[in-house]
């Protein structure tokens, strides 16, 4: 005859839902606002937004996230101290922390998060795209505890590069090389940059936009590109650091040496100089492309090239970023991946699909 020992069932509390909170309300914080309410409205389940912060505050979600975000925009500036964030109450394991900076502070906290549980998406590149130890901690963080790190919108704001590099590891490939037009606003720029109008006019354009980074002497220097050709190589599979990719930077002395709060000051300066690389390129039948290129023997550069009209990377329009990627399955005949790499409405789509991935897993 057999017993049926009934075991006493120790409680489980119930698991609690998981809550987002948005650090960063810019362009790109404010379109993932937007973009957040339109797909509530017609029915996404998506977790609660708990928290809207910014450099200056912290402001608890509510229904109206339209008039908190609001509320956080018109915060007054704060000076020293912890990041408002810091202070308050923490996410807990299994919340959301979407981070639409472009702040080293907040991408020291990703490894920090992830360990505790938390799931970090991201569109600041600094987190896999900066420090090789920190992007090694976050892999470690993430796969130690089990959390997700969505950073589709890092590299192609959430064009299907990441994942594909990533898949084309899983399956056994190689990766030998990554090249490409890796920059929306350097693209945008150099295609409507035809002499008729100052370099310095469009840039303000771009930057009005939303296309470039909220220091364009980031997008200038090169310093973003360099970002998303480490983020790329590092996600298939080389430590890369960045002092070993080489770049040449476009900006002139007068501001790159300026304070964040003048950078606007001295962009007249790059139109004499970009004038002349353009009339050069012209005249030999060639077109300005701003290009990256990882190569997995030959090592990495950043920089601007003359190329000929018809060149497979001048393919692209307005702000397209164009990659080409050489694997083993991909030796002859490469992939290519082409589309809008920057704009605060797709990058928002780009962290709201790695938010919908986490939240539906
Ligand atoms: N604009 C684009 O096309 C794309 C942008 N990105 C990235 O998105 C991020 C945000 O860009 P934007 O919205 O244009 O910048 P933004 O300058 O408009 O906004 C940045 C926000 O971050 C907040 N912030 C700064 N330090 C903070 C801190 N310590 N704690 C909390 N909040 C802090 C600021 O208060 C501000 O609200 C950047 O990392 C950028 O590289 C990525 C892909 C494409
Ligand atoms: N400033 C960036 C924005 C997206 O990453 C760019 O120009 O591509």
């Amino acid at each position: 005859m057999s017993a049926v020992v009934a075991l006493r069932r120790t409680r489980q509390p119930a698991p609690q839902p998981a809550r987002l909170a948005l650090l960063g309300t810019g362009g790109v914080g404010s379109a993932f606002v937007a973009r957040y309410a339109r797909l509530r409205a017609n029915g996404t389940a998506l977790p609660e937004v708990a928290w809207i912060c910014n450099a200056r505050t912290q402001v608890a979600g509510t229904d109206d996230l339209s008039a908190a975000l609001t509320q956080a925009r018109a915060a007054p500036r704060r000076h020293g101290g912890f990041p408002p964030w810091a202070e308050g109450e923490s996410p807990r394991p299994g919340d959301i922390v979407v981070d639409a900076t472009a702040s080293e502070t907040v991408a020291d906290w990703h490894p920090e998060w992830l360990a505790r549980g938390i799931h970090v998406v991201t569109a600041n590149k600094l987190g896999t795209g900066g420090d090789l130890g920190r992007a090694q901690a976050i892999a470690d963080a993430a796969r130690q505890a089990g959390s997700r790190y969505g950073d589709s919108a890092t590299v192609g704001a959430g064009l299907p590069l990441l994942r594909s590099l990533r898949a084309l590891g899983e399956g056994g490939d190689r990766i030998h090389s990554i090249e490409g037009v890796l920059s929306g606003s350097l693209a945008w720029l150099f295609g409507q940059f035809d002499g008729s109008r100052p370099f310095s006019a469009l840039l303000r354009e771009a930057q009005a936009s939303g296309y470039t980074e909220p220091d364009p002497r980031i997008d200038l220097s090169g310093e973003d590109v360099r970002r998303k050709l480490l983020i790329l190589s590092r996600a298939a599979g080389f430590a890369v650091s960045g002092h070993e990719v080489v770049v040449e930077s476009l900006m002139p002395a007068g501001p790159a040496a300026a304070d964040a709060a003048d950078v606007d000051v001295g962009w007249e300066t790059l139109d004499a100089l970009l004038a002349a690389r353009h009339a050069a390129a012209v005249a030999a039948g060639r077109r300005l492309c701003f290009v990256g290129r990882f190569d997995a023997d030959a090592g990495s550069q950043v920089g601007l090239r003359a190329l000929p009209a018809g060149h497979p990377l001048c393919a692209g329009r307005g702000t397209d970023n164009r990659v080409v990627i050489h694997s083993d399955r991909y030796r002859d005949r490469p992939l290519v991946i082409q589309g809008p790499g920057a704009g605060t409405e797709v990058t928002a789509a780009a962290l709201l699909d790695d938010v919908l991935s986490i939240a539906h897993r």
